[in-house]
């Protein structure tokens, strides 16, 4: 499908926050599907690409999760450490270095092959972020550290290892909410007994 960015001028752009993170706020002319010009007002949190990864063990038949407080979660009034895929910012490292640095970092697994997946928007509505999405094959014997993330940026994360079978369940009893983990856990699902051979 073409894509037709003539279709849509950026009329002006206005920030909100320049904190963490920008937030603008954008007045853009959107022709429509019938030819009419809009103005839209559209406001956007520019978050920079991330990465995440599922650490498989065939050995085992397990996953290798983390859990951490999300302050997001919290406000929602849902329960705030929350388990997820070790994911983090590529801090402008090429996508497969940034998701090996962060691995090591919040799991202490150090990678063999990472196999790049496929990219995907968190929230194509709203904000920017776009996550590489890859998977690992580990073994007991690539766990060379603690993991638990940098202290320097105080996180505090658990480091978790669970049957996949049992993490895949996690899902459907709603301990597992968090979408980046549901995506990988179901390809492990889809992809076990390609992984396993
Ligand atoms: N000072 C400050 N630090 C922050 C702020 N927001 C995040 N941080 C710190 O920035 C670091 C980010 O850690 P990463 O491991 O690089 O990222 P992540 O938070 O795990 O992000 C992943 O998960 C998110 C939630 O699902 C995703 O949004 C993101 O794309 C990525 O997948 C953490 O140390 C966190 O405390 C903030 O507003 N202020
Ligand atoms: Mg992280």
């Amino acid at each position: 499908m073409t894509q037709p960015k003539s279709r849509v001028k950026i009329a002006g752009e206005e920030t909100l926050s320049n904190g963490w993170t920008r937030l603008s706020s954008y007045l853009l002319d959107y022709i429509d599907r019938k030819g009419a010009t809009q103005r839209l007002k559209r406001e956007v949190y520019h978050r920079t690409p991330a990465a995440c990864i599922l650490l498989y063990d065939p050995k085992r038949d397990l996953v290798v999760l983390v859990r951490q407080f999300r302050l997001a979660v919290h406000l929602n009034g849902d329960p705030a450490w929350i388990i997820e895929v070790p994911a983090g910012l590529l801090d402008d490292d090429h996508p497969e270095a940034a998701i090996r640095r962060e691995a090591m970092e919040e799991t202490g697994y150090r990678l063999r092959d990472a196999r790049f997946l496929f990219k995907s928007y968190t929230s194509p509505g709203a904000v920017t972020e776009v996550v590489h999405f890859f998977a690992a094959l580990v073994d007991i014997a690539d766990r060379v550290a603690e993991g638990g993330g940098l202290d320097e940026e105080h996180e505090d994360i658990e480091v978790l290892e669970i049957p996949l079978d049992e993490a895949a369940a996690m899902i459907e009893t709603g301990e597992v909410f968090d979408v980046k983990t549901i995506v990988l856990l179901q390809w492990a699902l889809l992809n076990r007994a390609k992984l396993t051979a």
